[in-house]
């Protein structure tokens, strides 16, 4: 199972069935339906930034005079929409934030990402868990727990699904020698930090600041120290890290938007440690390198891509020395991850 047992669901799924969640199947792109309802003209903008027992928290008028958080309930006529942490959603009626009062939430705007989850690799039931999203920073300790490359492979998949950006921050940097383990993500080129106990974050910072982050990890990371290293007064609550199993224990499990000072967001998943890929599809992957897939474009119709592909020509590419070995052997492996006796036991 790609999903701990120990983590409570955000409390908005259990109330609605799976159908209400989903996202169709869109190969073309990763917009969802969303659904808009005419009327309520005088609806108001805000930013979802909890959900709890149907209950949003959104903070409308931001970054003005008026900035304010309210609670709001789902409208009736929204039906089963999923609103999810970072949405943006229209307000109606008391939306003054005053205590005691309760809001509504009447629309659901179109989302630019849209981070997703199924329960395990054969499961094509999606949820969703984040809405906006620019960035995914990949938590990863160097040690303790051992960093394993085909767990960062997940995120990277889920992310590149997403339509966000991945990049890694490395932990425990003190402990061990991170370098060894990031040569396997060399063909990514993506944007790696790195930071050792009590070292300072601000190039990672400056990383985050004015975008929408969405930060992932393994129980025990380090997450939640590096989130209150980002965001300090976010007291994240920092766990022990179990000295037989390596893994920390969850101290709470809802996702939760956090402010940077500089302006931009972490979103905090503390209920997220791995993705059930079952929704996933090749083209969605392939998205995420542009200059692989123009390649591909020209491969036989459903061709895998992985390296025994007939006539795979991005296999052809590499061999005729026009596209780097390195940079499809992460394409590959990353594709492998989609094949179920691959993915599926290397889940956990
Ligand atoms: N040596 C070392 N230890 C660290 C570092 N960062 C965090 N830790 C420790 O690792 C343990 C787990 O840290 P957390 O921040 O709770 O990890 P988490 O990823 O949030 O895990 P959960 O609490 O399970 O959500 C704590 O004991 C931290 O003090 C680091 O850079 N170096
Ligand atoms: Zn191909």
């Amino acid at each position: 199972m790609s999903w701990l047992t120990d983590v409570e669901d955000d409390d908005e799924y259990s109330d609605y069935d799976e159908s209400s969640a989903r996202v169709r199947p869109n190969p073309k792109g990763n917009r969802p339906r969303t659904k808009t309802r005419p009327g309520h003209e005088d609806a108001i903008p805000g930013r979802v930034l909890t959900v709890d027992r149907g209950r949003f928290t959104v903070l409308v008028g931001e970054d003005t005079a008026e900035e304010r958080t309210v609670l709001a309930a789902r409208a009736r006529e929204l039906g089963r929409t999923a609103i999810v942490a970072n949405d943006t959603v229209e307000l109606v009626g008391d939306t003054t934030g005053t205590v005691g009062s309760l809001a509504r939430v009447v629309r659901v705007a179109e989302r630019s990402t849209l981070l997703r989850r199924s329960a395990d690799d054969t499961d094509a039931v999606e949820r969703v868990i984040v809405a906006n999203a620019e960035q995914m920073l990949i938590v990863i300790a160097a040690a303790n727990p051992e960093p394993r490359p085909r767990l960062v492979d997940r995120y990277l998949v889920a992310a590149f699904d997403a339509g966000v950006r991945p990049i890694i921050c490395v932990t425990k940097t003190d402990l061990a020698d991170p370098e060894p383990f990031l040569a396997n993500f060399a063909g990514l080129d993506l944007e790696v930090f790195r930071r050792g106990q009590d070292d300072d974050v601000t190039e990672l910072a400056a990383a985050l600041r004015g975008r929408v982050t969405v930060a992932v990890g393994h129980s025990g990371v380090g997450k939640s120290t590096l989130v209150n290293a980002l965001v300090p007064g976010a007291h994240r609550a920092i766990g022990r890290v179990n000295a037989v199993t390596g893994r920390g224990r969850h101290t709470s499990s809802s996702t939760v938007l956090l402010r940077l000072s500089g302006g931009g967001w972490v979103i905090d998943t503390p209920g997220v440690r791995s993705f059930g890929l079952g929704h996933v599809n090749t083209d969605n992957i392939l998205r995420g390198f542009d200059d692989l897939a123009r390649v591909a474009a020209e491969c036989p119709r459903g061709c895998t891509h992985l390296p025994d592909a007939p006539d795979c020509e991005l296999n052809e590419a590499v061999a005729r020395g026009e596209l780097s070995a390195d940079r499809v052997d992460s394409l590959q492996r990353l594709l492998t991850t989609l094949v179920p006796e691959h993915g599926a036991t290397l889940n956990r």
